[in-house]
């Protein structure tokens, strides 16, 4: 049975942009038709970020349990049962899952289509047995899994995102190829829940983080017995009885690994084919759908949102964009995105975090003309109290105090970095987060020391003496 349905907007894909979106425009009054053809809720729900902080924090719990000895306290060493994390993994996902359902958005008032959808022309698609003809449509289709091109891997089966967190077995030893945020992520939430773990990066693991964050996440790695070989290529993957042999090349020799299981996370690719997008006049740029500032595709009726973009792939970024096509769709405004101050946090431990420019992009754009603060955990009492040294922030400025970006590695990071996004996008001077009262003894104090810092040289000056000595002179 086929019908039809004329609506205000159309969104493909339930994932965090496609709900974001849905969520937004229907209770704003326009009539909503989303289409999902797989789980709603995409994968941050099921198969990223939820899943994966989920096993994270039995990992990181597993952990602290070894370390008890440290506050005094004698415990055994953690019975870690596998099953029972991911069970935990599960009722975690399905905790959540309620918010994203079918229900919850029909009870919003759309309309809910659970099948795959492919434009037929400029402004119809089909999905299943339903014709939908829209003033708007949104593609918010997200990505998966990019598979390199390892000699062998086609044939081998192996683990991504979709298929690691239904391991119910921890493995005897886990090969991820692939050092970015979702290779480290699993690596240390498998080495704490007692695998074995090697980590095969091409060049050096979290890229996109400043280098002397990295280091620290290095060195946790390190502690934990994560084995890692950066600089390295995967040559070639084969089957070796139940698990797997791989070669690599590592400063400048061949070794071989192997392992029980192997899981490829080297990065994401849009999810563009078979949308028929010809079709609809929609264009792709380096395996993504082009979008202009505004989020619209070559199609001015068709916006595209979230990772199909091939933009910045965070959730909180699918939620953004959301926003921006909002208003550019409900109420014509021509709002534009902005992404001077997108956050991100890669929630090992001690959790990485950055917004805005690190230091190395800051020179690139603004030349020497940077200052660069710095404080260190091991000087805040907090972080002592609770035995969680390790780490430091660092804040890049202009050279009138203007925050350019703040980088974070150390415990809570990823709440600490919340600060400096307000900072950023406020245009703030260092002044401003100097001048603020954090509460003692609290982790945010590293923001507000790292901010003095930046006035030590010319609060501690002769010049500043001088003045001090002569005013206190006066009587
Ligand atoms: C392991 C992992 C951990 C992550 N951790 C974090 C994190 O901690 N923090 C963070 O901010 N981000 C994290 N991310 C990234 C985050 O999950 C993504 O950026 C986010 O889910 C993107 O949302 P989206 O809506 O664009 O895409 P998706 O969530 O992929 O949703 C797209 C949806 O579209 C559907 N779809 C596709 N094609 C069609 C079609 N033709 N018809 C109908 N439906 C279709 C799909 O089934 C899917 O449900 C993580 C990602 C992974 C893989
Ligand atoms: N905490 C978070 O917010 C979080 C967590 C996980 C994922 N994510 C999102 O998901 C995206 C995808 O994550 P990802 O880690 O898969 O991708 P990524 O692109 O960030 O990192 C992939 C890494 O794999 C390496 N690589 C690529 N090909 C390789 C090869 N053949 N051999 C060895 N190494 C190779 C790259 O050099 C890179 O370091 C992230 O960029 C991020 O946007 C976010």
């Amino acid at each position: 049975m086929t019908s039809e349905i004329s609506t205000d907007i159309c969104i493909i894909g339930g994932g965090s942009a496609g709900l974001s979106v849905a969520a937004g425009a229907v209770q704003m009054g326009a009539r909503v038709v989303l289409i999902e053809k797989g789980r709603m809720g995409g994968d941050c729900l099921n198969t990223g970020c939820v899943p994966s902080k989920a096993l994270l924090a039995a990992a990181h719990h597993a952990h602290a349990i070894t370390r008890s000895h440290e506050f005094g306290l004698h415990t055994s060493a953690p019975q870690i049962d596998f099953a029972g994390v991911m069970a935990h993994v599960r009722d975690v996902i399905a905790g959540i899952a309620p918010h994203d359902s079918v229900e919850r958005f029909e009870r919003l008032g759309c309309t809910v289509i659970t099948d795959t959808a492919r434009f037929t022309s400029h402004n119809t698609l089909i999905a299943g047995g339903t014709t939908v003809r829209a003033k708007r449509f949104v593609i918010a289709t997200g990505s998966r899994a990019a598979i390199p091109p390892i000699p062998g891997l086609e044939d081998v089966p192996f683990l991504t995102n979709e298929t690691v967190f239904e391991n119910n077995s921890c493995p005897q030893h886990l090969i991820i190829v692939g050092g970015g945020p979702i290779g480290i992520e699993m690596a240390q939430a498998h080495k704490r829940l007692g695998a074995r773990v090697t980590v095969i990066e091409q060049g050096h693991i979290l890229p996109k983080d400043d280098p002397d964050l990295v280091a620290v996440a290095r060195q946790s790695l390190e502690n934990d017995g994560v084995s890692l070989y950066e600089n390295a290529m995967a040559k070639q993957v084969c089957r070796h009885g139940a698990g797997y042999r791989l070669t690599m090349t590592h400063k400048g020799a061949e070794l071989t690994l192997e392992g029980s299981h192997l899981l490829i996370a080297t990065g994401r690719r849009a999810n563009i084919d078979d949308l028929g997008l010809e079709q609809a006049g929609v264009e792709c740029a380096n395996g993504a759908i082009r979008v202009d500032a505004r989020l619209r595709t070559s199609n001015r009726r068709i916006f595209a949102i979230g990772d199909v973009t091939g933009g910045l792939q965070f959730t909180h970024m699918a939620s953004y964009d959301a926003g921006i096509v909002i208003r550019n769709a409900l109420f014509r405004l021509p709002a534009k995105v902005n992404y001077s101050a997108v956050p991100w946090v890669t929630y090992m431990d001690p959790e990485i975090a950055q917004v805005g420019l690190n230091e190395e992009a800051a020179r690139a754009t603004h030349g020497n003309d940077i200052r660069v603060a710095t404080w260190h955990y091991a000087e805040n009492d907090r972080a002592r109290a609770e035995r969680r040294t390790d780490g430091l922030i660092k804040v890049v400025t202009t050279a009138s105090g203007r925050i350019l970006g703040a980088g974070i590695a150390g415990h809570q990071a990823g709440e600490l970095i919340g600060l400096w996004s307000l900072a950023i996008s406020r245009k703030m001077k260092m002044g401003a987060v100097a001048g603020h009262i954090a509460p003692y003894p609290t982790l945010g104090e590293i923001s507000k020391r790292a901010a003095g810092a930046w006035y030590t040289p010319s609060l501690f000056s002769k010049k500043t003496r001088k003045i001090v000595r002569l005013l206190l002179g006066l009587g």
